[in-house]
C-alpha cells in the first residue's frame, strides 16, 4: 500500500512508483541478459539494441546492481539497506572505470568476466558511460539516504543530460555517422541510463522535482504529459536536421529552415494544448462556482440562504477575533405578515418577500451580505461598519419599505440591529440583534432598535 501524501494525485503517485519498479526490473533483467552474453561468449545477447558497439559486462553489472538497488528502494523503509550498498558498488565501478581512463591504469575492472583462458581484450566501458555510472550510484546513494535532496536533483539532471545528448548523436547516427564522445556508447546504455533515471526520480513521488509532476493540480497535471517529450523534442529536431542533410540531400539553409518550421509546429501545438487544457479547466471552475452559488442562494428572494449567511458570520467573527474588525448585524422581521398573506393569499406573500429581496439587495454594499434567515425573516452582515453607521443603514431601509408603492397594501419591516462585541460567538450576536428586533416590535413596529450592550435592553429608534 503506498501513502499518497495530501495534495497529491493518488493515481499519478501509484503510477510512478510502478514505473520505478518497472524500470528496475526492465534494466536489472536486460543487464543480466547482457551479461549472460559475456558470460557465454554469445554476442548477440551483448548487443541487445542496435549499435556498432556492445555494452561492455563491468557497465551491465553496474545496471543489475543499480537495478536491484532500485527495487530494494521500494521495499526498505530504513536508510542504510541493501540498496544504498549497490548503489555505493555501482559508483565504485564508475569511479574505477574513470580512473582508469585518468591514468591509464589497468585496475582490473575490465576483466571481471574474462575467461581466463581466452586472453580476451579488455572491455572497457567509454569515460561518458563511466561518468554516467559514477553520478547514476550517487543517485541511488542519495535517493536511499533521503538526503541532498538539491544535489539529488541536479545529478539526476545532469544524467537526462548526457541521455539527451548521447540519444541526439544517434539521431544524427541514424541519418548519417555517429561521432564525438558518444561514438562508443551503445544505444542499450543510453536506454537503461534513462529508465534507470527515471526510475530513481520516480521512487520517491513526493519529493523534489517529481513532486510537481505527481501534484493533484493543474501543474501536475501539465507536468506529467509535457515533461517527457519535451526531453525528447531535441533528439526529434535534430533527426530532421540530419535526415533532411544527408538522406535528402537539402542545404544546410533550407535543413535548418525544416528544423525552425517543425520546432515552431511543436511550439505551436504545446501552446494550443495547453490552452486546451486551461479553457476545459476554467469552464469547470465556472460550473463548479454556479453550482456553489445555487447551494447558498435562496431560491425565492435571491439572497443568500442560511447556510451561506452562517457561513459569512462564522468568517466575520473569525476576522474580528484576529484582526479587530468592527461588523454589524441586522435582523428584519416584515410587520404583521401573517395577516397579509391570510388578507391577499399566499403567492402575493411570495411576491412580497421577492420585492423584499431586491430593496435589501439595493440598499447595501456589494460587499454587505442579504440573507433570507427563513419565512419572512432577513439579516444584514454589515462588514467594516460600527452600531451607528448600521444604524443609518437600517434607516434606509426602512425609508426604501415606506417609499415602494406595494401594490396591496404599504408593507411595513421591523429591525433590530446589533454591533458586533469582542468575544461574541454566532449565538450571542444574533440574540442580541433578536432582543432588538422585538424591542422594535413592541415598541409599534416599522422602526428600528439598537442593542445597546451585550446584556442590557434594546434602545429603542424613533420610526
Ligand atoms: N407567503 C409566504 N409566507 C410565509 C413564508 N414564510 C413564512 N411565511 C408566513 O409569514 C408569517 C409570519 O407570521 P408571524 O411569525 O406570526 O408574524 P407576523 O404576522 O409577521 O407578525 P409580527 O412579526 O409580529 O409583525 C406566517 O404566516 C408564515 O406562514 C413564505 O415563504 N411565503
Amino acid at each position: 500500500m503506498i501513502a499518497v501524501p495530501f495534495h497529491q494525485n493518488a493515481g499519478a503517485v501509484r503510477g510512478f512508483v510502478l514505473f520505478s519498479r518497472f524500470a528496475a526490473v526492465v534494466v536489472g533483467a536486460s543487464a543480466l541478459v547482457v551479461l549472460a552474453g559475456w558470460c557465454w561468449q554469445l554476442p548477440l545477447l551483448t548487443t541487445l539494441a542496435h549499435g556498432p558497439h556492445a555494452m561492455t559486462p563491468n557497465a551491465a553489472l553496474a545496471f543489475v546492481l543499480s537495478g536491484a538497488a532500485l527495487l530494494a528502494q521500494g521495499l526498505a523503509p530504513v536508510r542504510w539497506h541493501a540498496g544504498t550498498w549497490l548503489s555505493l558498488a555501482v559508483m565504485g565501478i564508475g569511479l574505477a572505470t574513470l580512473g582508469e581512463h585518468l591514468w591509464s591504469v589497468d585496475a582490473g575492472i575490465d576483466h571481471l568476466f574474462d575467461d581466463p583462458a581466452s586472453r580476451a581484450p579488455r572491455a572497457r566501458m567509454a569515460v561518458p558511460v563511466a561518468i554516467a555510472l559514477a553520478l547514476l550510484g550517487a543517485l541511488g546513494l542519495l535517493v536511499s539516504l533521503q538526503r541532498c535532496l538539491y544535489l539529488r536533483e541536479i545529478i539526476a539532471l545532469v544524467l537526462l543530460a548526457i541521455v539527451v545528448t548521447g540519444l541526439a548523436s544517434y539521431a544524427v547516427a541514424l541519418a548519417g555517422s555517429i561521432s564525438g564522445p558518444f561514438e562508443q556508447v551503445p544505444l542499450q546504455t543510453l536506454l537503461m541510463l534513462l529508465l534507470m533515471v527515471l526510475g530513481w526520480l520516480s521512487s520517491t513521488p513526493a519529493t523534489g522535482l517529481t513532486r510537481v509532476a505527481t501534484a493533484d493540480t493543474f501543474g501536475g497535471a501539465l507536468a506529467r504529459r509535457l515533461l517527457l517529450p519535451s526531453l525528447l523534442l531535441p533528439v526529434l529536431f535534430l533527426f530532421v536536421f540530419e535526415v533532411s542533410q544527408s538522406l535528402l540531400g537539402l542545404p544546410e539553409t533550407l535543413a535548418l529552415a525544416l528544423v525552425a518550421l517543425s520546432s515552431g509546429g511543436a511550439v505551436a501545438g504545446l501552446v494550443w494544448w495547453v490552452a486546451s487544457l486551461l479553457d476545459k479547466l476554467e469552464r469547470q471552475r465556472m460550473e463548479s462556482a454556479l453550482l456553489r452559488n445555487d447551494a447558498g442562494t435562496d431560491a425565492l428572494t435571491g439572497l443568500a440562504n442560511r447556510r451561506a449567511f452562517d457561513d459569512a458570520l462564522a468568517s466575520l467573527l473569525r476576522g474580528q477575533r484576529e484582526r479587530d474588525a468592527v461588523f454589524s448585524l441586522l435582523m428584519l422581521d416584515l410587520d404583521r405578515f401573517k395577516t397579509f398573506n391570510d388578507d391577499f393569499g399566499h403567492l402575493a406573500g411570495d411576491q412580497v418577500l421577492r420585492v423584499t429581496g431586491k430593496l435589501l439587495r439595493t440598499a447595501v454594499r456589494p460587499s454587505d451580505v442579504a440573507a433570507r434567515y427563513g419565512g419572512e425573516e432577513f439579516a444584514l452582515l454589515l462588514p467594516d461598519t460600527d452600531a451607528a453607521a448600521a444604524g443609518e443603514a437600517a434607516a434606509r431601509i426602512l425609508r426604501a419599505f415606506r417609499a415602494f408603492a406595494w401594490p396591496q397594501r404599504a408593507v411595513t419591516v421591523s429591525i433590530g440591529v446589533a454591533q458586533a462585541t469582542v468575544g461574541d460567538s454566532a449565538t450571542d450576536l444574533i440574540e442580541r440583534a433578536d432582543a432588538a428586533l422585538y424591542e422594535a416590535k413592541r415598541a409599534g413596529r416599522d422602526r428600528a432598535a439598537m442593542a445597546t450592550s451585550v446584556s442590557a435592553a434594546s434602545a429603542v429608534v424613533a420610526p
